[in-house]
């Protein structure tokens, strides 16, 4: 169905493809509408020569034969320019070009990460990834395709002049059009129940081709067991569409067959027509040109139609990420600027969250005060609340319950940037960013130092990545990731990567380590800690900035001010490493099982 909202959305996309390319839109109409005109010019001179001809008009049938070469060298024309001037120049500069960006603003520019997590917006996302060209074509489709019913209305007008039985072909152009939608109906149908058999045997495919998984794989010996499914989801996703595919065919079959018998007993109309001398030779002609043409002109205007008819399959998710963005944007987000400098610190009042779609929550009414200037150190086992906890303090996702107070202020209230600007974290799902030098990877951690050499090589030392950018062939200016033909780092240097990246604000409110040393050796873990800790106190002295480490490692945590106990989203114990071995709680547990278990080693 093609709605009002789809209307305005080609209508916006034509008006910003006049605006950033003008004489290309220009041409480009002009090449729709030449080729209009060529192809009824054609039927038209032909029918001038004919009539010429036969009646010895020699002027008239040199004159049609200058109009047919001209229609015919402007058909040859446009069709060549058509491809070549409105599917790369126009679509590709404002698809990929000035879409695709849009699309990349509206994702990024969102307050919240849930677009970017939630199952059902992920699929929405991962569309529009691939989809800008599309969406900028199916505006020049609609737009053809009314150039077509155009060309369409002008053939049977003027086969209607020369016999109105014609004009029931207007009608009868009704019948494989509707055939075709039931045509497309079947496939579509196909293609939406295979959706899950297909997407299982493409991720099939990705994890057998995916380096990650290559290694369990092959020790395994699973490859067999992998091919074995894929190659089940992949005949079932061929079975079901080549049925739909037969069916369709019938259906469009059944459509042209009927069309073309009637065209058929039509032109026989008018053949006797010509025989009772009602008719000239040169409309008979006419007719046959124009007959030859009926076809392709509503095979094209049907098929226009179809595209433009499932445009909302790309049009859909870029519609919803719009309002959603719209929707972020006008909930009016914080104004409030953040304090200096932290004085009494960030208390949690009662906090509680549930991930959309799902029934738990994942923080259930939490309250504590993390005190200015302090290391707080979250424990608790998997899935215990531990990230969700850092992404409230990001303003990643909005508490559904309770507040969280910056000195007072609720968090909500500050301006996201200037909050996000005084925050430094390294999470555990860190990013890798391979189309940067090592330098620019640290330096991204501060836009406003991003080439400062002093700025980057303390926040290398903070991070003891020194090692890394002396093993680099062209030291910070080395380019990482093979992606982009750079150089591949270790996981730990990655990681480290990550934390220096993270150390590059001098004066932070904030400082978030999420798992910080997951991928590094005992060694370098026990430095950084060391470190991190030195880091913190400075921090805290000169911002009360407050450091919030989240680690599995009981061990490294001794000299946090602050645990924190998450058990299914709940706070279940909070103290200092003394006060909580000293109670018989589950931190002395864990505690108790980790440090055996290192001893028994
Ligand atoms: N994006 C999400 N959508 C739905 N549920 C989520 C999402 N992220 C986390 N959860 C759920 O919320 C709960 C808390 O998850 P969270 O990631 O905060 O735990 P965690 O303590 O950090 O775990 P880990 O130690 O494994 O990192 C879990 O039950 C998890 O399944």
């Amino acid at each position: 169905m093609i709605r009002l909202r789809y209307l305005r959305f080609w209508w916006d996309i034509l008006r910003t493809t006049h605006a950033r390319a003008p004489v290309l839109t220009g041409v480009n109409l002009v090449i729709e509408i030449v080729a209009l005109l060529a192809g009824v010019g054609m039927a038209l001179a032909l029918r001038a020569i004919a009539n010429g001809a036969t009646a010895g008009d020699t002027p008239e049938a040199l004159g049609g034969a200058v109009w047919a070469a001209c229609a015919a060298t402007a058909a040859l024309v446009t069709t060549r320019l058509r491809d070549l001037i409105g599917n790369f120049l126009v679509v590709d500069k404002i698809g990929p070009g000035w879409l695709a960006d849009r699309i990349t603003y509206e994702v990024a520019a969102i307050e919240g990460i849930e677009h970017m997590e939630r199952g059902d917006y992920l699929d929405r996302i991962g569309l529009l990834r691939t989809s800008s060209w599309e969406l900028v074509a199916g505006a020049w489709t609609a737009v053809r395709t009314i150039f077509s019913a155009l060309r369409l209305a002008v053939v049977l007008s003027l086969l209607g002049e020369v016999s109105p039985w014609l004009l029931m072909l207007f009608a009868l152009a009704a019948v494989p059009i509707w055939c075709d939608a039931r045509a497309r109906g079947q496939l579509n149908r196909a293609q939406i129940s295979t959706a899950e058999q297909f997407r299982l045997q493409r991720h099939l495919f990705e994890l057998a081709t995916d380096v990650a998984a290559a290694k369990e794989i092959r020790v395994s010996g699973a490859t067999d067991q992998l091919l074995e499914h894929q190659e089940r989801a992949w005949h079932a996703v061929v079975h079901e569409r080549f049925q739909a595919r037969m069916r369709s065919f019938a259906w469009r079959l059944l459509g042209w067959s009927v069309f073309t018998m009637v065209f058929t007993a039509a032109l026989a109309i008018v053949m006797v027509q010509a025989a009772e001398d009602r008719s000239t030779v040169g409309d008979v002609v006419m007719v046959i040109t124009l007959a030859a043409s009926l076809q392709p002109t509503i095979q094209a205007a049907v098929g226009q139609l179809t595209g433009t008819m499932s445009a909302g399959l790309h049009i859909e998710p870029y519609l919803w990420l719009r309002d959603y963005a719209a929707a972020d944007r006008a909930r009016g987000h914080g104004r409030l600027q953040p304090p200096q400098v932290l004085r009494d610190g960030i208390e949690f009042k009662g906090v509680s969250y549930t991930y959309p779609g799902t029934l738990r929550p994942a923080l259930d009414d939490v309250s504590i005060l993390l005190p200015a200037g302090s290391v707080v150190a979250i424990v608790g086992e998997f899935g215990s609340g531990k990230s969700t906890l850092i992404k409230l303090l990001g303003k990643f996702y909005q508490p559904d319950g309770g507040r969280i107070l910056v000195d007072g202020t609720d968090l909500a209230d500050l301006d996201t940037e200037a909050w996000r600007a005084r925050t430094s974290a390294a999470y555990q799902d860190f990013g890798r960013y391979p189309h940067l030098t090592f330098g620019e990877a640290v330096g991204l951690g501060d836009l406003a130092h991003l080439t400062s050499p002093s700025h980057v090589a303390d926040a290398i030392a903070a991070a003891d990545a020194d090692g890394i950018a002396e093993s680099l062939p062209a030291g910070l200016d080395t380019r990482l990731g093979r992606a982009f033909g750079g150089v591949d780092l270790s996981e730990g240097q990655w990681q480290k990567t990550a934390l220096a990246r993270a150390s590059m604000r001098y004066a932070p409110l904030l400082f978030v380590l999420d798992e910080p040393t997951a991928s590094l050796d005992a060694p370098s873990e026990h430095a950084i800690f060391t470190r991190y800790m030195e880091r913190a106190r400075h921090l805290a002295a000169h911002s009360g900035a407050i450091t919030v480490i989240v680690s599995h490692r009981f061990s490294t945590l001794a000299g946090a001010d602050l645990i924190l106990v998450l058990d299914k989203g709940a706070l279940i114990e909070h103290g200092s490493h003394r006060q909580l071995l000293k109670a018989p709680g589950r931190y002395a547990e864990l505690y108790g099982m980790q440090t055996a278990a290192y001893t028994s080693d």
